[in-house]
């Protein structure tokens, strides 16, 4: 199994490389060079097993034996035994059609611990392996940021550096971020959006004396192995409704595009699936190039799902370069030209391929709490978080004409994560689980930088320093 850049001017790699490069040197994503497919058979060997056997089954075959598949089942077992859910990822009913996939039962509360998680294993296990030291730079909405440090605090080959938009997060998400005091962990608060964060880390990673310098690794979903990991609950899901025999739709609350691309990927690999539904906030990008091809960026507006609130989605690159078919010169050219000008217009034929799988939901604040105050007096006093209540509230809007598809949408966090915004719906206080009990009285730690690029790099180079 090799990986290529989007951008086609980068080296392929193997697995092991690709979890270790992040972005591709040519400022392109990885992706791999065929889908592996799951033939009904290999779909009906799948349905049943335990989530951790089944996710090492379906991530093995993107390691292409650079990960002894023993020890790749070993680590899965491992990551998903912390799960607080015996499932891990448990469905639950919310009407005839429409079920919560809840990717929240992890330490950090959110759907990123269900791939960082095993990534923090799989860098000891490779790193170990190659007598290597690593330094992760990641740039956080809130739920990333946190599920990477609880995934790598105390590795030994391992510096961890996030950064967060400084007062755009949640308070719980900051928290849970800047009270780990491990000697290898530092929090960046920087003073701009979430894509100004990411715009950072893009930069150090193009940046390569620096990249060398510091040996970055990414966290991120430009990282492939974040996208393979966060397959298997898809097909997981998609096989308990029925498939591969049976259709299913997924609705997804999304930003920077990861997670739908996940499920896109297990469609590609044999899951029959009717419709991609993208829910957004009111940084709808994603939702507004899919209504009329307005793929334009515009500020980032602060929303009660902040971590959705991007609008740089970067695995957008990922789908473009399959609706190029692949050509990686013009999803280069389109790529550039989205960052000189600020939009993009796709040619029509790919955006009419995009328009035949995906479909768009925008919803603003008012009917984000709408949409929970309805969950909760409909579906048996269901708490959804607001980034989910954008997935039911998406799901509802679009749901597939054949009434035997079913939707499952991505619960993504844990409504304790997000207390201002389930008060403000339904009056209540949703407790943090016993391990967060003590949030508020924990110690934090973290620095206030401006938007500059020399400025992150020195704090990044003076905290992997300390360590070396
Ligand atoms: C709770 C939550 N929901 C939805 C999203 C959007 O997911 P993606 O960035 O993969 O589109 C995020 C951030 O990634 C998130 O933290
Ligand atoms: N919403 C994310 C933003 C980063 O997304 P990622 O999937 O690329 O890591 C967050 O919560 O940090």
């Amino acid at each position: 199994m090799r990986y290529v850049s989007t951008r086609g001017q980068a080296a392929p790699r193997d697995f092991e490389g690709v979890l270790l490069a992040g972005l591709a040197e040519d400022g392109g994503l990885f992706m791999p060079e065929t889908w592996p497919q799951l033939s009904a058979a290999d779909l009906a060997a799948l349905r049943g097993m335990p989530y951790a056997d089944l996710a090492a089954h379906v991530i093995g075959l993107f390691t292409g034996g650079t990960i002894a598949q023993a020890d790749l089942l070993a680590m899965c077992r491992d990551a998903y035994g912390r799960f607080d859910h015996k499932a891990v990822v448990p469905m639950v009913q919310l009407d005839n059609r429409v079920f919560a996939l809840e990717l929240f039962h992890g330490p950090t509360l959110a759907f990123k611990d269900m791939a960082l998680q095993l990534l923090g294993r799989l860098f000891d296990h490779v790193l170990a392996k190659r007598g290597q030291r690593i330094t992760i730079v990641g740039a956080t909405s809130g739920d990333t940021g946190s599920a990477a440090i609880e995934a790598c605090r105390d590795r030994a080959a391992v510096d961890i550096v996030i950064l967060h938009p400084e007062n755009r997060t949640s308070e719980v998400q900051r928290r849970q971020m800047t009270t780990v005091l491990s000697p290898n962990v530092a929090n960046i608060a920087l003073k701009g959006s979430f894509d100004d964060c990411q715009d950072a880390v893009k930069a150090m990673f193009n940046d390569a004396a620096f990249r060398g310098e510091m040996s970055l690794a990414a966290v991120n979903s430009i990282n492939w192995a974040r996208i393979a990991a966060q397959i298997p609950y898809y097909i997981y899901a998609a096989l308990q409704l029925g498939a591969p025999e049976r259709k299913v739709a997924f609705s997804v609350p999304s930003g920077n595009f990861g997670n739908v691309l996940a499920a896109y990927a297990a469609h590609r690999m044999g899951i029959p699936v009717e419709r991609f539904i993208i829910g957004a906030n009111r940084n709808d990008i994603l939702a507004r190039f899919l209504a009329s091809n307005d793929m334009s960026m515009k500020p980032v507006e602060p929303s009660l799902s902040p971590s959705m609130d991007i609008q740089v989605s970067s695995n957008f690159e990922r789908l473009l370069f399959e609706l190029l078919g692949r050509d990686a010169a013009a999803t280069a050219d389109q790529m550039n030209r989205f960052r000189a000008e600020g939009r993009m217009p796709v040619p029509d034929a790919a955006w009419q391929k995009a328009r035949a799988q995906f479909v768009g939901f925008t919803l603003d604040d008012a009917g984000t709490l709408t949409e929970m105050r309805r969950l909760h007096a409909e579906a048996a006093g269901y708490i959804a978080d607001p980034h989910t209540a954008v997935g039911t509230a998406a799901a509802a809007a679009h749901l597939p004409a054949d009434p035997a598809v079913p939707v499952i949408v991505a619960s993504t966090a844990h409504p304790a994560k997000f207390p201002d915004a389930v008060r403000e719906a339904l009056g209540i206080t949703p407790p943090l689980p016993a391990h967060l009990a003590d949030l508020y009285e924990r110690e934090e730690r973290f620095t206030v930088l401006g938007n500059d690029l020399e400025q992150v790099e020195g704090f990044v180079r003076a905290q992997a320093r300390r360590n070396r």
